[in-house]
């Protein structure tokens, strides 16, 4: 729900990075397209460019990611201004408040170096363009609790909670919504959803890519402080939290903080950290790293609804397969009189690639006598994301709605929830293409062991020239059953 007036410039610092060339300008395309980004899109940087440069640059970018839309990239080009200068100089910000115009609700977004984020606000309140604006800022946000509540402190000097707008970009992921959506727009998950039915909960985020040449970056970050505190308590709170009482943005943003909130802060005991063994090859990595590209961790929810039942969480780089998914395991029946079924029910979630839920359920065998088979139903199949998450991301910031964003309160519990093991211990080698440390596996117990996701779907986005394509190739009709995969469960 809205509760902001629309913005009317994106200022956008660190134009000339790597997340601009690879996910913003394409996100910029898509929302010109769509017609929801009609503001001027100040680019600031201090890499000697011209705004002609900037405009070769936006148009690389698409070239590369998604395809150049010539209509759209004319009116992007259109929009596009550029101001060369530091961050650390006054006069740059003077600058930015000349080209700012008549507009009085710029939106900031500072897609640059965590360490800038501090000053860049300061200099944005002094030159008066902080005035009647919202900040938009990447992750990650802080690098422990205590940096982020600096952090929030330090923004908050300039702009109100109301007016910032933290970015988890897994928020802005169709099938991370659909989630959501799922649970409160059904009677029929949403009465199984706790202690009673549920017998364990398990997420994992598996790339089969390392740390894709941005060593220096993840020297300071591991696996735990890059996607565990972040994406991953966000799927958990947005799986786990009570229905929201209505569909505002408060309402859904409080709902989430509050399963945080009811979340055991973890301890060594509840991690597994691993290392995969080419890391030490990765440009920027220090000899001797302990940095972590693998963790596995048990979380335990304090609530009334969810005492008892285990959340297991593994990420990690150099997997078998990338894909993100979910599985909710129910308990058995509380009586079989047709023998042991075949298989426990459980609902799965697969985040990425796509969108795909699908029920293990046991259905009769075919034929004499009453004994079972395991099938999978294909509750709901989406190869793309609709729209990409930065794209959605933006595209609400622009319009003032913060659902999709971290609160300030989501981001501190988080930390707070992983803050007692970031402190790197040695971790555990493990095989690029292999599924991590076995340690993990001692971790799950009699509860083990874990599922493998077995990526299914996925792929690029329909062309946008051939609009048709939405509800056909890329949106195949569901399956309505299928033999149970055999990936699942091993
Ligand atoms: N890259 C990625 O895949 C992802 C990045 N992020 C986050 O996005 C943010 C940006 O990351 P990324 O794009 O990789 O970083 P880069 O280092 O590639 O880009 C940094 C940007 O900030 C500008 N900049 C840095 N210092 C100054 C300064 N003193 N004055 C003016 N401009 C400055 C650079 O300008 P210039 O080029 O002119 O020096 C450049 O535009 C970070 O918070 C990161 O954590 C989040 C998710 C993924
Ligand atoms: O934030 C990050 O996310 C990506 C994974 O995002 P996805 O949308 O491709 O699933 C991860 O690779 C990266 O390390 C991390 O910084």
């Amino acid at each position: 729900m809205v509760t902001a007036p629309r913005a009317d410039a994106l200022v956008f610092f660190g134009a000339t990075g790597d997340l601009a060339y690879k996910q913003i300008f394409p996100a910029l395309q898509g929302l010109v397209r769509r017609g929801t980004l009609t503001v001027p899109v100040i680019g600031v940087a201090k890499s000697g460019w011209t705004l002609d440069d900037l405009r070769a640059r936006a148009r690389d970018s698409l070239a590369s990611h998604g395809g150049v839309d010539e209509a759209a990239f004319a009116t992007l080009s259109g929009l596009l201004r550029y101001i060369d200068g530091d961050y650390a100089d006054p006069e740059t910000f003077t600058r930015l408040r000349a080209e700012l115009g008549a507009a009085e609700h710029p939106m900031h977004y500072l897609a640059i170096p965590p360490s800038l984020f501090g000053t860049v606000t300061q200099h944005l309140a002094a030159s008066g363009c902080a005035q009647g604006a919202r900040i938009v800022v990447e992750k990650p946000f802080g690098h422990d609790l205590a940096s982020a509540r600096a952090l929030n402190e330090t923004i908050h000097q300039v702009f109100p909670e109301s007016s910032v707008y933290r970015i988890d970009h897994y928020l802005g992921k169709e099938a991370v919504q659909n989630m959501l959506y799922l649970r409160f727009a059904n009677r029929l998950f949403e009465p199984l959803l706790n202690r009673e039915h549920v017998q364990g909960i398990q997420i994992t985020m598996a790339e089969a890519f390392g740390v894709a040449g941005r060593g220096h970056f993840y020297e300071e970050t591991g696996a735990i402080r890059d996607v565990v505190q972040n994406h991953m308590l966000q799927v958990v709170a947005l799986l786990m939290m009570e229905a929201p009482s209505h569909p505002g943005q408060e309402a859904i943003r409080d709902s989430a903080a509050q399963l945080l909130k009811s979340v055991r802060s973890l301890t060594p005991q509840d991690v597994v950290r691993g290392q995969m063994t080419d890391y030490h090859a990765e440009p920027g990595v220090a000899p001797g790293s302990t940095v972590e590209t693998y963790a596995a961790a048990r979380f335990h929810v304090d609530s009334w609804r969810w005492a008892g039942v285990p959340v297991d969480v593994r990420v990690g780089k150099e997997l078998p397969v990338t894909c993100t998914a979910v599985t909710v395991t129910f308990r058995a029946p509380p009586l079989t009189p047709f023998g042991p079924a075949p298989a426990a029910n459980a609902l799965h979630l697969q985040l990425t690639p796509g969108v795909q839920v699908t029920l293990d359920v046991n259905t009769k065998r075919p034929g004499a006598g009453l004994s079972g088979e395991a099938a999978q139903l294909v509750l709901h199949q989406q190869a793309w994301d609709g729209m990409a998450p930065y794209e959605r991301l933006l595209g609400d910031a622009l319009a003032g709605d913060a659902t999709l964003f971290a609160r300030e309160d989501e981001v501190e519990e988080a930390w707070r929830i992983v803050d007692a093991v970031l402190t790197p211990t040695p971790p555990l080698p493990y095989a690029p293409g292999t599924w991590g440390p076995a340690a993990a596996d001692a971790l799950l117990g009699a509860d083990g062991p874990w599922i493998n996701p077995v990526p299914d779907g996925g792929g690029p986005p329909p062309d946008p020239a051939t609009p048709a394509a939405h509800g056909s190739a890329a949106n195949p009709a569901p399956r309505v059953t299928q033999a149970l995969a055999g990936g699942v469960g091993e």
